[in-house]
């Protein structure tokens, strides 16, 4: 009976020591392995050695609500790449001689007269004050013409336009330094300063300046210092993301000074290479304007000197603009003229009006609105668009 005590008790010894294996080893099996490590054992907190657990990503799909709005993706405009300006003018001569073509074939047929006659001089002289050349710069380039013609016994048509288109360049000065001054110097960038009527095309000519400067491998800055209409702002901002420029813009109404002071201080503190400040052009009261482009330059200048100040000038205003044009000479110290519009006037004769009456080198024309309808100038290419002949 002792023996069967003993071996009942030794059977249950065992049998417990058999589970006792089995089941620990059954409950590490079904453990989940631990996160993120992809080893089982021995890692993370369980060897012990203080690293953070981290989470594994979640397989399951969260459930969305069904009432959210649509996901709007706000997409910043690509960066464009604009056409070298070299030949520009080339390029766009088409578009002055569409409008100029009145003027160009009007002249040949007169220069094509087998006598020119005090008629025939008279002729050429109405079409070039016609064409908005201006009364006195007209009377000295016919009276040098008559000269070459009647020394030289000029026959040919060609001879006589050729002579012609040497004398309308000869008007247009082409020596003069047409540069813009656009590099940063002395650690701080070149300062702008874009100046004219309302509607003249100032915004656009600073997005297409800032567009040629930009895709010349500068960075830009544009200070909206038109503060009087939100819209003026708005328009040079997307001239800005479209360039590939930032844009200091202040609250509508305030203060411009205070605009182009923060747009020249931010190009210096940002190492930009160029600033180009948008200013409002509202004519109503000379008074007024002179005092808000005077502090806006005074104010600028705090930070240095305005290294250009551009007019803008509307080619259509034709010699109206001249007078306007001289109130803002009288406040600012322009150093260069851009005349717009040239390609929706049959009077791009203002071009030498402008320069003689004005004493201020045309530096840009504006051909379209088009971002790359702006042109350096170039007089003998000019006067070969305006003639209508091969430049
Ligand atoms: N055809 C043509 N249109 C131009 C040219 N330059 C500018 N414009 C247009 O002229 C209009 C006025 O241009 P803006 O640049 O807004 O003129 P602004 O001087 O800044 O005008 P404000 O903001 O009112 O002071 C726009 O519709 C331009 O597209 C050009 O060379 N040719």
């Amino acid at each position: 009976m002792e023996y069967v005590v003993v071996a009942v008790v030794l059977l249950v010894i065992l049998v417990a020591g058999a589970v006792g294996l089995v089941v620990p080893r059954m409950r590490r099996r079904a453990a989940p392995p631990t996160a993120g490590t992809g080893t089982e054992e021995g890692t993370g907190t369980e060897a012990g050695t203080g690293t953070a657990t981290v989470e594994p990503p979640s397989t399951e799909l969260p459930t969305l609500p069904d009432d959210l709005p649509p996901l709007v993706v706000e997409e910043k405009p690509a960066v464009e790449q604009p056409e070298p300006t070299a030949g520009r003018l080339v390029r766009l001569r088409a578009r002055l001689s569409r409008s100029q073509s009145v003027f160009g074939r009007g002249l040949l047929s007169v220069l094509s007269r087998d006598h020119l006659d005090e008629d025939a001089w008279e002729e050429i002289e109405d079409s070039l004050i016609t064409a908005d050349v201006g009364i006195e710069a007209t009377q000295v380039i016919v009276e040098r013409l008559r000269e070459r013609v009647r020394v030289l016994g000029t026959r040919t048509v060609a001879e006589v336009r050729e002579q012609l288109a040497e004398e309308l360049t000869a008007a247009l000065d082409p020596e003069l330094d047409r540069s813009l001054h656009t590099a940063p110097h002395d650690g701080r960038p070149a300062v702008l300063l874009v100046v004219g009527v309302n509607g003249a095309g100032k915004t656009t000519t600073c997005g297409k300046v800032g567009r040629v400067l930009i895709a010349d491998g500068r960075s830009v800055l544009f200070g909206a210092a038109d503060t009087f209409r939100a819209a003026a702002a708005d328009q040079l901002t997307t001239w800005g993301d479209r360039v590939g420029a930032q844009t200091v813009r202040g609250p509508e109404g305030g203060d411009p000074a205070s605009v182009a002071f923060d747009a020249v201080k931010k190009g210096i503190d940002d190492r930009v290479d160029t600033v180009l400040i948008d200013t409002a052009g509202r004519l109503q009261n000379k008074v007024g304007l002179m005092d808000e482009l005077g502090k806006v330059k005074r104010v600028v200048e705090k930070h240095g000197p305005v290294d250009e100040t551009l007019l803008v000038l509307d080619a259509t205003t034709g010699q109206n603009g001249l007078e306007q044009a001289r109130v803002f000479t009288e406040v600012v110290d322009v150093t260069g003229v851009v005349l717009t519009k040239l390609d929706g006037t049959a009077k791009g004769g203002i071009v030498i009006a402008v320069q003689r009456k004005l004493g201020i080198p045309v530096k840009l024309v504006g051909l379209g609105e088009g971002p790359d309808d702006l042109a350096p100038f170039e007089p003998a290419a000019f006067v070969e668009a305006l003639l209508g002949g091969d430049a």
